[in-house]
Formats: structure tokens, C-alpha cells, sequence
């Protein structure tokens, strides 16, 4: 049976909202390829709220490398049970309040990654649906001046760029280069290394047709990983931050104590790994950058996809070449 709210009925004056028990949302049953697993199915439940939760009527949705990759099983030996509807980025409506939650009211316009740990038991039922549930320190208000698809596109990749920055011990003077500087957590990493830790020098690497864009961010310099390699280039680096892979080179790249933070792929002596953890607080800190525009969401060129098209949009993902954010909108 089709299933659809035909509206929000709500009462002004208590702004009570009609919470559904069923939503339409995209699962898969077992791991796989996107086009092989994923389907969009009209009765999942909507997930209960818990009481320090918030219920999200899902507005817009962003994926992650990270969606593919523990579709892929990649992480099964942590993760939730299946099946799963999948998607860490969120933004919505909240609709109802569980009986601790303090920091919103129904109605509030919110945004956030809905798993504090990325890889440690991810939540069953994920942002790519109508509804979703999540505790309220992994969410803040949406920045007045984006909309739904700008803000879904920022938490999970903001909140790496953010955290991997941090670990780093980045700060005013120093100077960074950014492997996968055109990527989704990449172009955060320059714009918040140059407009919030204030760094002296910034580097990039992106293939040719790309530097442009690593200019716009405010690069001081582009590197053009497919006529030079950045490891036999003079300039050494404070600290490198490394979204592709590439941490046995980088480490030959950096200055007497610098680091590399390195997201991906093995990891090389000083280099380290973290896995980001979600953080409402962190999104808060930042919605000034964003409100102000010094720090601006990048949507891939391609342009949101809309909720019927989830399985072209991880295909392209997938192919590693999306320039920011891939983004579901609307849903
Ligand atoms: N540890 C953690 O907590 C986290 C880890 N990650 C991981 O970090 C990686 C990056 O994530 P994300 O930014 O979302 O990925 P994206 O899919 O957004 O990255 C795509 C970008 O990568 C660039 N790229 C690909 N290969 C290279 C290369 N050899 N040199 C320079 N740039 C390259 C592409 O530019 P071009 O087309 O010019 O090559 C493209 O713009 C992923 O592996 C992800 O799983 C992400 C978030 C958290
Ligand atoms: C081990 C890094 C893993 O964690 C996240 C969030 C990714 O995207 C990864 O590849």
C-alpha cells in the first residue's frame, strides 16, 4: 500500500505534528554495490524517539564516502544490524521532542551527522528517508542564510575538517597543504584553515581542472597532481592534511615536527588516523563562519539529485571525483 503523509496537519497554537509509523526510505538487506542492494521501499518504520532524541522530518541528505564503504561491508564488524537505511548527514524540520531533550522545540530548522561515532554501531536507520531519529548533541540549528541542500552538505565533513585540524594542533602561522583539496572535507579544510586557524600558508593538490576551484578557496598554492608531485617539491609543510591516501609521501613533505593527518588508507609514522565524531556543539561554534559566508557549503556542479536518484548519486561518489558535496535534496 502507498503510504504518504498527504500533509502536516498540525494546530498552530500547539504545533503538534501527526508522526507517522511507516516512511518511505531507501534500505539495503545486504551488502553490495548501490545498484545491486539499494531500494526504495515505502514501509519502513519511522524510527522511535528516544528521550534525549529529536524525530527529523528529513529535508535534505548528503552522502559520504563513508555510506559506500559500509555498504560495502567494509566496517560490518561494528556496524548495526541490517537492514539499513543509509546516510549520515542531515537536515530537517523537528517534529517531535523526546522527554529530556532541553535544546529545541518542534519546528526547529536543524542540521547534523546523526552517528557520533562514524564506524562504532551506526544508527540502523539512517538520513536517506523521510524521517530520522537523533540525540540532540549531534545537531544544531541550520545557519539562517542556507537552505536545507547547503546545510545537509556541511556536517560530516565540516566536523572531520574541523576535528582533523584540531588534532593537528593548527594554528595562526603555520602553513598546510591539503591532499583531495577539491573533495567534500578538503575544501572545508582550506576554508577553515585560512578564516578560522588563521594559517599563513596554504597548499593543495587537485587534478588539472581543478585548481581554479582550489584558488577560489583561497589557496596559495595549487598543485597539479597529475604534472607534478608534491613530495619532490621544495616547500615542506607544518602540517599536511591528507583526504586521499597518501600519507607514505606526505610524511616526506613536512617540516621537523610537523604531521599529517591522515583519513584514509595506511597510515606512516608521524602520520595518524582519527574517525570523526559527531558533535552538535562544534556545528554551533561554526554557524557564525557560515552565516557570516566566510565559510561557504560547495555543492558538486552536478547539482543536488533528488530522493529517486540515490543510485546515480553514489555512482558518482563513487568515482571520486565529485568536486564538495553530493547532496539528496529534496526528500
Ligand atoms: N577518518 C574519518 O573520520 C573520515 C575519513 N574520510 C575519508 O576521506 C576521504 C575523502 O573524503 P571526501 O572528501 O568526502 O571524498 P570526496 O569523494 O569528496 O573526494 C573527491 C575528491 O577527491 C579528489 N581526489 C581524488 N584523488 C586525488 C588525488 N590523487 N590527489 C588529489 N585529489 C584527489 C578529487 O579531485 P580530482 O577529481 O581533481 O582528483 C575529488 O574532488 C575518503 O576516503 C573518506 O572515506 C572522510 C571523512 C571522515
Ligand atoms: C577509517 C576511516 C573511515 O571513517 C570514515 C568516516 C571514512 O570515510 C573512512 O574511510
Amino acid at each position: 500500500m502507498q503510504w504518504r503523509i498527504q500533509q502536516q496537519q498540525w494546530t498552530k497554537k500547539t504545533e503538534k505534528f501527526l508522526v507517522p509509523s511507516v516512511q518511505k526510505a531507501w534500505i539495503y538487506k545486504e551488502y553490495g554495490a548501490a545498484k545491486d542492494v539499494l531500494q526504495l521501499d515505502d514501509g519502513v518504520p519511522v524510527p522511535e524517539v528516544k528521550e534525549d532524541q529529536v524525530l527529523i522530518k528529513v529535508c535534505a541528505a548528503a552522502l559520504n564516502p563513508v555510506d559506500f564503504k559500509r555498504r560495502q561491508g567494509k566496517f560490518k564488524a561494528t556496524d548495526s544490524p541490517l537492514p539499513t537505511v543509509p546516510g549520515y548527514d542531515v537536515a530537517g524540520i523537528v517534529i517531535k521532542v523526546g522527554s529530556k531533550v532541553e535544546g529545541f522545540k518542534e519546528g526547529d530548522e536543524v542540521y547534523g551527522d546523526i552517528n557520533e561515532k562514524a564506524l562504532d554501531n551506526p544508527k540502523q536507520y539512517g538520513s536517506l528517508g523521510e524521517y530520522t531519529a537523533v540525540e540532540e548533541k549531534l545537531v544544531a540549528l541550520k545557519p539562517k542564510n542556507l537552505d536545507f541542500t547547503q546545510a545537509a552538505s556541511l556536517p560530516l565533513a565540516i566536523l572531520t575538517a574541523y576535528e582533523g585540524l584540531e588534532r593537528a594542533g593548527f594554528g595562526p602561522g603555520k602553513s598546510i597543504l591539503v591532499l583531495g583539496g577539491a573533495g567534500g572535507v578538503g575544501s572545508l579544510v582550506i576554508q577553515l584553515a585560512r578564516k578560522v586557524f588563521g594559517a599563513s600558508t596554504i597548499a593543495a593538490t587537485s587534478s588539472t581542472g581543478k585548481l581554479e576551484f582550489l584558488k577560489s578557496l583561497s589557496t596559495d598554492i595549487s598543485i597539479d597532481y597529475t604534472k607534478q608531485n608534491f613530495e619532490e617539491l621544495p616547500e615542506k609543510y607544518d602540517v599536511i592534511y591528507d583526504a586521499v591516501g597518501q600519507c607514505d609521501k606526505a610524511v616526506k613533505a613536512i617540516k621537523g615536527g610537523g604531521s599529517v593527518v591522515a583519513l584514509t588508507g595506511a597510515v606512516t609514522p608521524p602520520g595518524f588516523r582519527f574517525v570523526v565524531t559527531s558533535n552538535g556543539s562544534v556545528l554551533s561554534k561554526l554557524n557564525p563562519y557560515l552565516e557570516s559566508g566566510e565559510i561557504k557549503p560547495i555543492i558538486d556542479p552536478k547539482g543536488s539529485f533528488s530522493f529517486s536518484q540515490l543510485v546515480e548519486a553514489f555512482s558518482y561518489l563513487e568515482t571520486c571525483r565529485a568536486t564538495g558535496k553530493v547532496v539528496i535534496s529534496p526528500i
